[in-house]
Parts: C-alpha cells; sequence; structure tokens
C-alpha cells in the first residue's frame, strides 16, 4: 500500500486468543495501514465486545448461540453489528475484508475458513487443525476460488520465506523446528504424573491451552508435518523434524547444491503474523531483537517418538491419508481436552488417538471430499475418542 490508499481491512477470527491477541497489537500499532472489518469469538463476550469497539469493527460474531443477547447488549449504540451462531461466523468470513486471519483453535475454524477460501480471500492461515482435517478440500477450494493462503504458523512462516517459488523442483529436504516442549528430557515414569499446569507452561513461547499441550506431547509438530504437506505440496519423506530447544530457528529449506535456508527470529508470534499481514512487504513488529552473540550456541537433537509418541502416529495419518488425518485431529481434540480437565492422564492422549486410527483403519475411512463429510467423519471420531474417557464408559454403564 502507498501513502494515499484506505487501511487495508482486516477480519480476526478468533479475535479474543493469544494468536487474535498479537494480531490486534500489530494492527493498533498501524492505524494508517490498518483497519478491522470483523471479529469473532467462542463465547468471551465481554473481551470480543471490548475489542470490537477498541477497533471500530463493523461485525462481531459469537459462536455460541446462547451469548447473543449479552453481546447484543455489550454492543448496543455502537454501530458493531452483533450475531451469534456458526452461520454467523461464516457471515463474518464471508465479510469483503482485504486480509482474514483465521485464528480459531480447532476444527471448528473449519467452515469459516473454508467460506473464506471459497469467496477467494486472502487468509492468514493459523488454524492448522483445518489443513489436518481436511487439507486436500481445503486447498482445492482455495485454489478454485482464487483464495492466497498465507501461513502464520511460525515453522511455515519460515519455510515460505526461505522457500523461492521459482526453486521448488529444485529443493531436497524441508525441515520443521520443535521446542521438544516442556518434558523434552523427562523420563516416561514422570510423563505419567504430568499435570495440565505443567502442561500449558512452555519452555519458550506464549500459547493458547490446547495448542500448549499440543507442544508438549509434540502433537503439534505431527500437526505441523501434516500442515507443512498441504501448504507446500512436499511429500512426507522429504519433510524433517528436528528438536531445537532455543526456538531460534523456526524451519529449514535444503536446496540440492547443499544450501539450507534458514529464517531465525526470537520466538514471539509477531513476527509470522507481521509477516503475513503486510506480505509482500513488511512491517515493523515490537519485538526482541536476536542476539546471537549473547545466546552463544543454538542446539539441536533428534525427535523421540518412544516418549513421545504422536510424532509416529501423525506420520501414519500423513502416509495413509484418507479419511486418516480427521480421525486424529477429532481423537486429539478430545483426548487434550480431557486432559486438561483432568478426565485422562498424559499418556492417555497418545493412546485415544491411536485408538482412533485403529478404528479409522478397520473402518477404512475415506477422504472428506466436502464440509458435510469432513464435519460428519469429526464428529463420529470424536464420538470413538470419548468412549475411551472413563467418565463417559461410567455415564453409559
Ligand atoms: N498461539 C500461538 O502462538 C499459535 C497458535 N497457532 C494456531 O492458531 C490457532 C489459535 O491458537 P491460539 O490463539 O493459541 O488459541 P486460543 O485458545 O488462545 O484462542 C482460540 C480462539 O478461538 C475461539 N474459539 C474457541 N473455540 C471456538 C469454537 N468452537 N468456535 C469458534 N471460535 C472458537 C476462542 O474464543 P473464546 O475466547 O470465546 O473462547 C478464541 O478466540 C490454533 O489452531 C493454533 O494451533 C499456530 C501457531 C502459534
Ligand atoms: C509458535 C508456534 O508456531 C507453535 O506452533 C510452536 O511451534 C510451538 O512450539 P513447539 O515447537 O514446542 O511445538
Ligand atoms: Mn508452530
Amino acid at each position: 500500500m502507498n501513502s494515499h490508499d484506505a487501511p487495508e481491512r482486516i477480519t480476526v477470527l478468533g479475535a479474543t486468543g493469544s494468536v487474535g491477541q498479537n494480531t490486534l497489537d500489530l494492527i493498533a500499532r498501524m492505524p494508517e495501514r490498518f483497519a478491522v472489518e470483523a471479529v469473532t469469538a467462542n463465547s468471551n463476550v465481554d473481551a470480543l465486545a471490548d475489542i470490537a469497539i477498541r477497533f471500530d469493527a463493523r461485525f462481531a460474531a459469537v459462536a455460541d448461540p446462547a451469548c447473543y443477547e449479552p453481546l447484543k447488549a455489550a454492543l448496543s449504540g455502537t454501530g458493531v453489528e452483533a450475531a451469534a451462531g456458526p452461520g454467523a461466523l461464516v457471515e463474518a468470513a464471508l465479510r469483503p475484508a482485504d486480509r482474514i486471519m483465521a485464528a480459531i483453535v480447532g476444527a471448528a475454524g473449519l467452515a469459516p475458513t473454508l467460506a473464506a477460501a471459497e469467496r477467494g480471500a486472502t487468509i492468514l492461515l493459523a488454524n492448522k487443525e483445518c489443513l489436518v482435517t481436511a487439507g486436500p478440500l481445503f486447498m482445492r477450494t482455495a485454489k478454485a476460488g482464487g483464495a492466497r493462503v498465507l501461513p502464520v504458523d511460525s515453522e511455515h512462516s519460515a519455510i515460505f520465506q526461505a522457500l523461492d517459488p521459482a526453486l521448488s523442483r529444485c529443493v531436497e529436504r524441508v525441515t520443521l523446528t520443535a521446542s521438544g516442549g516442556p518434558f523434552r528430557t523427562w523420563s516416561m515414569e514422570r510423563l505419567a504424573a504430568v499435570t495440565p499446569q505443567e502442561a500449558v507452561r512452555h519452555p519458550n513461547w506464549s500459547m493458547g491451552a490446547k495448542i500448549s499441550v499440543d507442544s508438549a506431547t509434540l502433537m503439534n509438530k505431527g500437526l505441523e508435518l501434516i500442515e507443512a504437506h498441504h501448504l507446500f505440496d512436499i511429500e512426507s519423506e522429504r519433510l524433517d523434524v528436528l528438536v531445537h530447544p532455543e526456538s531460534i530457528i523456526h524451519g529449514f529449506v535444503a536446496y540440492q547444491d547443499g544450501s539450507v535456508v534458514a529464517q531465525m527470529a526470537e520466538p514471539d508470534m509477531r513476527t509470522p503474523i507481521a509477516y503475513s499481514l503486510a506480505w509482500p512487504e513488511r512491517i515493523p513488529a515490537p519485538t526482541a531483537r536476536l542476539d546471537l552473540a549473547a545466546l552463544g550456541r543454538l542446539t539441536f537433537e533428534a525427535p523421540d517418538s518412544q516418549r513421545f509418541p504422536a510424532l509416529r502416529l501423525t506420520r501414519y495419518a500423513l502416509e495413509t491419508g484418507g479419511g486418516t488425518a480427521t480421525v486424529l485431529n477429532a481423537a486429539n481434540e478430545i483426548a487434550v481436552a480431557s486432559f486438561l480437565t483432568k478426565r485422562i492422564g498424559f499418556p492417555d492422549i497418545a493412546k485415544i488417538v491411536e485408538n482412533g486410527l485403529d478404528r479409522s483403519a478397520t473402518e477404512r475411512v475415506g477422504e472428506p471430499y466436502s464440509l458435510d463429510d469432513a464435519l460428519a467423519l469429526d464428529e463420529w471420531a470424536r464420538d470413538v475418542a470419548l468412549s475411551m474417557i472413563p467418565e463417559r464408559l461410567e455415564q453409559v454403564s
């Protein structure tokens, strides 16, 4: 944009979350460049109304229909239109924003993000579960709709920055770095007694609860392998995970001449979010600057799939295809929510996901070709996973 242009209008799906807040922090610093079109949340009415009023948004939507009246009351007399229910999230995504930040957590983000893809939006994609649940459908829809998908996930932003599209045939391998999470060095015995409080305490990043648990199990890195496969059209055999506890290098691209191009930054999501907001330009981000001399060294190690089976399970889902990744994602969402509410232990998360994958192999679940297919398979897998949660078993018996 140049100084004579009107501000770009940005819609933020998941505005009350960690990525949503970081996005709004950047937007607030550049009012001449960005304005807010629409914002959404699940049920956090007060925070959403505050955001909508502060940023002078035109539309605010909550997913939970029961929150409609309180949202409408909080926004009365402000000029912000209030809406609620799943259809309202889709309506937010369909509004004519220049860019749309997809930062809802979980498969709940699929319908609105897919609607944005269908309308040919520029999508800043943080919601990785959307690609895990329905990667081929999402990428096909984006292509047909003329949408542009810009990665926000830090590793995928790194790869996007290091991957010259003109040289994609010269790429040998792509590597995602992983911090290893809070339990990187813990024994199996200690892992058995992990609490939710310990699991959400990520060593380097400040994030929402679900992705923090995913980082602790290494499921996050597995979901990111699937995400990278769809975003960059690279097969599993050429995608690597490398544990790098400092989270300074976020991703590598290795070329056939032996060059390895990496992206580095302090672990602060405002760097990849700023990149996606400004691409193909760059804007300032108020993050700490890298001081490699002060850091002294960067370290690397291979991931351990004995203690962290999620990596093996996600590889299986990626390589099996069909609806396997949809099942993996849904089972993981149920397992993580059950762990956070103390109904299961930390090692049970992977067991519940593995059981879901076993069932999906027996039932030979097919690839979802439409949103309805994806939602139906997601629901089936949630039921399979729920049947393994002790409380549910007690209720049934
Ligand atoms: N946090 C991070 O730094 C990173 C996150 N990501 C990805 O970005 C996405 C968002 O993560 P994060 O910001 O941490 O998540 P948070 O839990 O912090 O925020 C989630 C947002 O989604 C909304 N939401 C939750 N459930 C629903 C639902 N059923 N329907 C509609 N909206 C819902 C929440 O609303 P409410 O407040 O009302 O609950 C909130 O606005 C995830 O997919 C994550 O994997 C990727 C890289 C880094
Ligand atoms: C910030 C971000 O992109 C997260 O996905 C991050 O990668 C989580 O850290 P882990 O490397 O521990 O999964
Ligand atoms: Mn990431």
